[in-house]
């Protein structure tokens, strides 16, 4: 895989119109430093959208291209349909976004705070204002400490309001750059519920993360960064298939099983006695020569009904077969050569 085009929707093939954020050969560099390379995103409507990297990847600097925050040094971006920057005072009010919390003012409450934002949105009605803050500090769990003073806000609670802010009126695409950061795991699972009730609505969701539990239990779809470069993006299905997986064949027989193997081209790379891992990754012998031994190999192309079909046509005692996948973390440090932090 690694090719960004090659699983799900490519930027290239899609229909524009099924895509809620669609970028060319987006660019952008700081002096010498080039944040983002010549990235091809296709975000489809309705998807809950990870997008992935370490830091310093480039996440924060395409979402900034994205809404029209800083201009891109080449390459374009579509953002529900229209080009950006140049749209951006039609498309904005169709979208939310949390991005560097917002400068709030420490001396008023969440309240009064969303309340001057909203103000300030010329789309946004004041008839609805009261009812639509009250709603939104409800939503991130806000509403007991609504008219408190923003300075006694923990950081975890001004980044909830960070995300009551671009919840304040009904929307067609949020963007959340690293919405959990500073919230504690109960924070952290309160606002996957709340991207996944927001995408049952329709709402389509890109939410960039370096936690790679966030984007496993909310995403549709992932696109992975690597220094500055889109490595992989498609969805979540596509991304646990494209790893590695390997066959695990349970059999006293297991000198026939590594014969048959290799001679359907797999690589067996291991064999574990059955309850007991061989030290090496060697062979592990029992005492008992009929007793069960773990053989695994990788599978490659071969289906593992092919694989079955064929021990059991050369005699091989299978007692038990297993496909066993890299998880997504593995994928992830294979696509961007650095490991994630991750959230037990
Ligand atoms: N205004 C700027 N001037 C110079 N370099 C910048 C600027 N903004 C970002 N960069 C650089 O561009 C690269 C990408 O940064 P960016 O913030 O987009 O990454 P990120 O994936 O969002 O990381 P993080 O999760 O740490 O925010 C980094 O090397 C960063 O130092």
């Amino acid at each position: 895989m690694g090719d960004p085009g090659g699983l799900g929707v490519s930027a290239e093939s899609a229909d524009s119109a099924g895509l809620a954020i669609e970028t060319h050969g987006l660019t952008k560099r700081f002096r010498s430093q080039l944040a983002v390379d010549g990235l091809d995103l296709a975000v489809p409507h309705g998807a809950v959208f990870g997008f992935l990297g370490p830091n310093g990847s480039g996440k924060t600097t395409t979402i900034r291209m994205l809404l029209g925050l800083v201009a891109a040094t080449a390459g374009e971006a579509r953002v529900l349909g229209a080009g950006m920057p140049r749209h951006v005072d039609s498309v904005l009010p169709r979208v939310g976004a949390l991005v560097e919390g917002p400068a709030f003012s420490p001396y008023l409450s969440g309240a009064a705070n969303l309340a001057r934002f909203d103000a300030a949105d010329r789309w946004a009605p004041s008839r609805t204002r009261a009812a639509r803050v009250a709603d939104a500090l409800e939503q991130v769990g806000l509403a007991h400490v609504a008219q408190k003073k923003v300075h006694a806000y923990s950081l975890g609670m001004k980044q909830r309001l960070g995300l009551a802010n671009a919840l304040l009126m009904p929307r067609e695409l949020l963007v959340l750059d690293e919405p959990t950061n500073g919230l504690d795991p109960q924070g952290t699972r309160e606002v996957r519920s709340l991207i996944r009730s927001l995408a049952r609505d329709g709402t389509t969701v890109f939410v960039s993360s370096h936690l790679l539990a966030e984007v496993e239990q909310v995403c549709s779809h992932v696109g992975v960064m690597s220094a500055g470069r889109l490595v992989a993006q498609g969805t979540l299905d596509e991304f646990r298939d494209a790893g590695e997986a390997r066959a695990l064949v349970r059999t006293p027989d297991a000198d026939a099983a590594r014969r048959v193997l290799q001679g359907l081209g797999m690589h067996v790379d291991g064999s574990i006695s059955a309850g007991r891992v061989a030290d090496d990754g060697g062979v592990s012998r029992p005492a008992d020569a009929s007793a069960d031994v773990v053989v695994t190999a990788t599978l490659e192309t071969t289906p593992p009904e092919a694989v079955v079909a064929a021990l059991v046509a050369d005699g091989v005692r299978v007692r038990g077969f297993e496909v066993e996948r890299a998880s997504l973390e593995q994928r992830f440090v294979e696509l961007t050569g650095e490991g994630f932090d991750v959230v037990q």
